[in-house]
Order: structure tokens, then sequence, then C-alpha cells
């Protein structure tokens, strides 16, 4: 099998006859089943060399899974994968490459650091693996933590380093072996909120610094909006949107989005009369997203509708209040001062900001 595979490996070209980079990954009508459990669905994804692109969605959706099965840790039931133009994974053709010679690099939550062993040995143990000679192991292994800015750390061990370093050290290693595209599970939630604030900021610039392609599992919604270029959004199996975070935030593609991503309340068109007595309706409309910022306090004169006060919290900068609107939805606003549990608010829609949808639900 290994040296079937290799053959098929070998006589695919590292670029396509017409001279175009092929995408650094490629999925194509992948599925993956469980027994009766289909949990990935037909998913198309591909990622451009040097691009970030973020798998966000809620626990369960086949976020892992579909990493690992670019990783090669799993076997699809059907479809393909090809990184960097060859085709790494086509259960039809009966081809699959192991791990190791995929030529990618993944970095984990838990950094995956062999404690007893000092940062550089750490990146140049796999390349012993390999059958790397001395020379060049040492070679490799000073130019990656040069690269990530931890040539001077290589004799410490992770133990002795902070949290961001040691998911440095991760990604030393995965750069040490050759691989362009690194495929990041869920990086930094073992790290405290501050530090996590950071390390976005630090992973990112690391990446794209060094041209790297990244895929990176999240589920939380600003660290996929702040690490990539775009964001996949998976749900039950089957990418639901991928887009620019922007693209995402401004037109969620169904309801089921909106809700997802916190933009806002999805009513129903019909629930609630006040709301719907001042928005003129498209035809055909049967839900509508209120987002957050189409809402703002006014004076009375102004007002759409007013609103009851549920709760208000100091955020440092402004207040986070959250108000009951006509017919029971509740919603976040913003507020430059403090207002009363209890108190009516006088609110202004822009209607600019709403977004219609033909779907009627969440579901
Ligand atoms: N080895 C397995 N055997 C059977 N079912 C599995 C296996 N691994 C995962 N699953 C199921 O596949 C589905 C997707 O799991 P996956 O871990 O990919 O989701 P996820 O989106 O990464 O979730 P989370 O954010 O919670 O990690 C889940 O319903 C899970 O129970």
């Amino acid at each position: 099998m290994l040296e079937f595979n290799k053959r098929q490996i070998d006589r695919q070209p590292e670029a396509r006859a017409d001279g175009a980079i092929p995408s650094a990954i490629a999925v194509r009508a992948l599925h993956l089943n469980y027994g009766a459990a289909q949990i990935l669905r037909g998913i198309d994804l591909t990622i451009q060399p040097g691009k970030a692109l973020a798998l966000l969605g809620p626990s369960g959706s086949g976020k892992t899974t579909l990493l690992r099965v670019l990783a090669g840790l799993e076997t699809p039931s059907a479809g393909e994968v090809s990184v960097h133009g060859k085709c790494v994974a086509a259960p039809a053709q009966n081809l699959f490459v192991p791990p190791e010679r995929r030529g990618l690099g993944m970095v984990f939550q838990d950094y995956a650091l062999w404690p007893h062993m000092s940062v550089a040995r750490n990146v140049a143990f796999p390349l012993e693996m390999q059958g790397v000679g001395r020379s060049e192991r040492e070679q490799r292994t000073k130019d990656a933590l040069d690269q990530v800015g931890l040539g001077a750390l290589g004799a410490r061990r992770p133990s002795a380093l902070s949290g961001g370093q040691q998911q440095r050290v991760g990604i030393a290693r995965a750069i040490a072996s050759g691989a362009k595209t690194i495929l990041f599970d869920e990086p930094l939630s073992n790290l405290d909120r501050e530090l996590r604030e950071s390390m976005v900021d630090e992973i990112a610039s690391l990446v794209a610094d060094l041209g790297l392609t990244a895929l990176y599992v999240t589920h939380d919604h600003a660290e996929a909006f702040s690490l990539a270029d775009e964001v996949a959004i998976l749900r039950a199996g089957q990418i639901a949107q991928r887009g620019t975070p922007e693209t995402l935030v401004n037109e969620p593609a169904t309801p089921w989005i909106a809700e997802f991503l916190r933009l806002g309340a999805v009513l129903p068109v019909g629930a609630n009369g006040v709301l719907f007595a001042y928005i003129t309706l498209p035809e055909g409309a049967t839900s509508v997203l209120l987002p957050r910022r189409a809402l703002s306090i006014c004076a009375p004169a102004e007002a759409v509708f007013s609103a009851h006060v549920l709760r208000c919290l100091y955020r440092g900068e402004d207040y986070q209040v959250t108000v009951a609107l006509p017919g029971n939805v509740e919603l976040q606003i913003a507020s430059p001062r403090r207002v009363a549990r209890g108190a009516q608010l006088n609110l202004h829609i822009a209607p600019e900001a709403l977004r219609w949808f033909h779907t009627p639900n969440v579901n």
C-alpha cells in the first residue's frame, strides 16, 4: 500500500500544467462516517498558499474531525484531499498518504512538547526520527528557533517558557520539518484570557511574516475573526458559510448563522407588532436580524419604541444593557451611561443595519 501511494504521489506535479500555483489545501466532496453517523457530509474547501482560514462551529459540528482527516489521522469515507497539488487521500482510488508524508505541520492546544527534552531537542527530535543527519538537523533547528524568535532559549526546558513561548516551539517544530502549511487545533484554548489576546496577535503576525498557510480550528468567534483572513462556519458536518469576518457579520447567510455569531435578535416576521409596524418588509421575508448596532438610545421624540431594562453591566468603556423589546425579545445594546434596572429606554432603529431572511427560523 505504501509503495503504491509513493508512486502515485511522485507522479503528481508540484505546479499545475497551466502554471497556476495549486491550493495549499483542497478538499472535494469529503464525507466521513462513523458507522451510521455521518460526521462530515460533503465538504468542499480550498485554502490558497499564504492564507489563513479558521474553521468555526459549535461543539460536535466536525471541526476536529475535518482537521484530523486533513492531517491523515482519519481516513475519509468518500471524497478527495490534496495538499499543495498532491492528492493525499482518495478512498475511491484506495489512496492514503500517511501523516508524516503530507508536508503539514500540526500545533495542538496542549503544545504536545516533551517535558524532559530541551526546547531545541523538541524541535530536532522529529527530524531525527525522519533520519535527517546531525549537522542538517542542528542547522534546521537553529533556523526554525531563530524564525520564531526563540534562538536564545534552545537549551531551556519547555516548563521554563511561557505559554506563548511554548506555542512558538510548536510552530518551530512544524516549520523545521519543512511544512509550509500548519494545522492549529484550538491553539489558544489552554491560555488565560489576557495571554490569549496577546497570542492571537502574535500567532497571526508570525504566520503572516513566515508566509505560512494556516488552518485554525476554534469555537471562539473573536479568535477566528482575529486570526484568519476567512472563516468557514461548520454546522453538522457541512460548511454553512465561508467568508471574511466582515462578510459574515454584515451578511450572515441564514438566521442560524446570525444566532450562532450572536449578531443580535432574529425575529420571525409577524411576531412583533410594534417593530414590524415601523419597518417596511421586502416581499417574502420571513425573519429579520436586528443587530445590536442597529439600535441606539435616543430622545423620546425620535424613538421608534421603548424597551424595558433588564440588566446593566459596566464594561470599562461603556455599559452593556440588556433590554426586553416589545414581544419579549431580549437584546443587548451599548450605552454610554448607567441605566437603572426596570427603567424604560427610548430606542431608535437604523433600518439600513437590518438584514432580512427568507428562511423562517434558526433551525
Ligand atoms: N471516534 C469516533 N467515533 C464515533 N463518533 C465520533 C468519533 N470522533 C468524533 N465523533 C463524533 O463526531 C462528531 C464531531 O466531532 P468533532 O470532535 O469533530 O467536533 P468538533 O466540532 O471538533 O467539536 P468540539 O468543539 O467539541 O471539539 C461528534 O458528534 C462526535 O461525537
